[in-house]
């Protein structure tokens, strides 16, 4: 039902477009890749690639983005999604959905950043809901068991390896220190902090994260070695006690996702290919077309307000 020419005719600048805004807010604001990518994934998440993760919250409907776990999203994403719909708006008016864009927004970063390209199918439809009950819930955390995390990737049609390539989005972006301060302070009853973590790391981690209470905007890279680039150092690192998350360790020690860790580890071309490909899974996922929804005016407002 997607086709990758789908604005072809509508809206022949599209890709050029989404490239060029992209290109400039990433280099004025380098968090802009993990953050979109990470908004991406929350969005297909619940409903479906259908952009339901921009509505703002009004006195009547608390949107999915209010839901208290996307709260953490940085306001990057959002923004560059905003600019690219405010520049296609002038181009070529109500064609271009904010589903598409968050999609090739995500797609464009990850290239630009070093990642693997992958041909996107277009022609989504944006959500006609958006509420932050929907949400609650149905992401995983890093508190998670392997079994609880094998079990929601699975649920949505995922294979573990598809699963293990995907998280390898680790590979960029930051984590807030209380995502992973339970490994760090009063980790257990004979261990200050998490015996997985390679030593100098957690001591590192332990100095950044000491005050994360008072300021809790402190965050660490989820690849420290090599932060702001799509590469497969996230499977290394891994296997150097280097896993930020405890869901990020957990690939590396559970016998279901570790022959992938390996793979990832020393085969990056594989690993780009498996990523494209899954990441295209994502996108298409639960994905609305025709009159299962609506072209938005504005990203962040349903058109018809009286509906919601
Ligand atoms: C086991 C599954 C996963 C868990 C438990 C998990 C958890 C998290 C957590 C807790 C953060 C830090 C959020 C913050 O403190 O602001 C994070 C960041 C991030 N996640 Fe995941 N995640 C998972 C899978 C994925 C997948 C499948 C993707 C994308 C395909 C993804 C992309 C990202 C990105 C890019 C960031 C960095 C965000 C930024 O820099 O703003 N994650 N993840
Ligand atoms: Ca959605
Ligand atoms: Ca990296």
């Amino acid at each position: 039902k997607l086709t990758p020419n789908y604005y072809q005719k509508t809206c022949p600048k599209f890709l050029d477009i989404m490239k060029e805004t992209v290109a400039a807010k990433q280099q004025l604001t380098p968090s802009t890749a993990g953050a979109t990518l990470r908004l991406f994934f929350h969005d297909c998440m619940i409903g479906g690639c259908d952009a339901s993760i921009l509505v703002a919250s009004n006195a009547f409907n608390k949107g999915e983005r209010d839901a208290d776990i996307n709260l953490s999203l940085s306001g990057d994403g959002f923004d560059v999604v905003t600019r690219a719909k405010n520049r296609l708006e002038l181009e070529c008016p109500g064609v271009v959905s904010c589903s598409d864009i968050i999609a090739t927004a995500a797609r464009d970063l990850v290239v630009l950043v070093g990642g693997p390209f992958y041909e996107l199918g277009l022609g989504r439809k944006d959500s006609l809901v958006s509420r932050s009950v929907d949400a609650e819930n149905k992401y995983p955390i890093p508190t998670m068991t392997m079994d609880q995390v094998i079990n929601l990737f699975t649920s949505k049609g995922f294979t573990i390896q598809e699963m293990v390539a995907l998280v390898g989005a680790h590979t960029i972006g930051f984590s807030h220190c209380k995502e992973f301060s339970n490994r760090l302070f009063n980790f257990s009853k004979t261990a200050e902090t998490d015996p997985k973590y390679q030593p100098e790391f957690a001591a590192g981690l332990k100095k950044l994260c000491q005050n994360y209470q008072k300021d809790p905007s402190m965050s660490a890279y989820n690849d420290v070695m090599t932060p702001k680039k799509f590469d497969n150092m996230y499977f290394k690192n891994l296997k150097r006690g280097l896993g930020l998350l405890a869901t990020d360790s957990l690939m590396f020690e559970d016998k279901r996702t570790k022959p992938f860790v390996e793979l990832y580890a020393t085969n990056e071309s594989k690993f780009f290919e498996d990523f494209g490909h899954a990441m295209r899974k994502v996108s298409v996922s639960n994905v609305k077309v025709g009159k299962d929804g609506e072209v938005r005016n504005r990203c962040d407002a349903f058109n018809n307000l009286d509906t919601n």
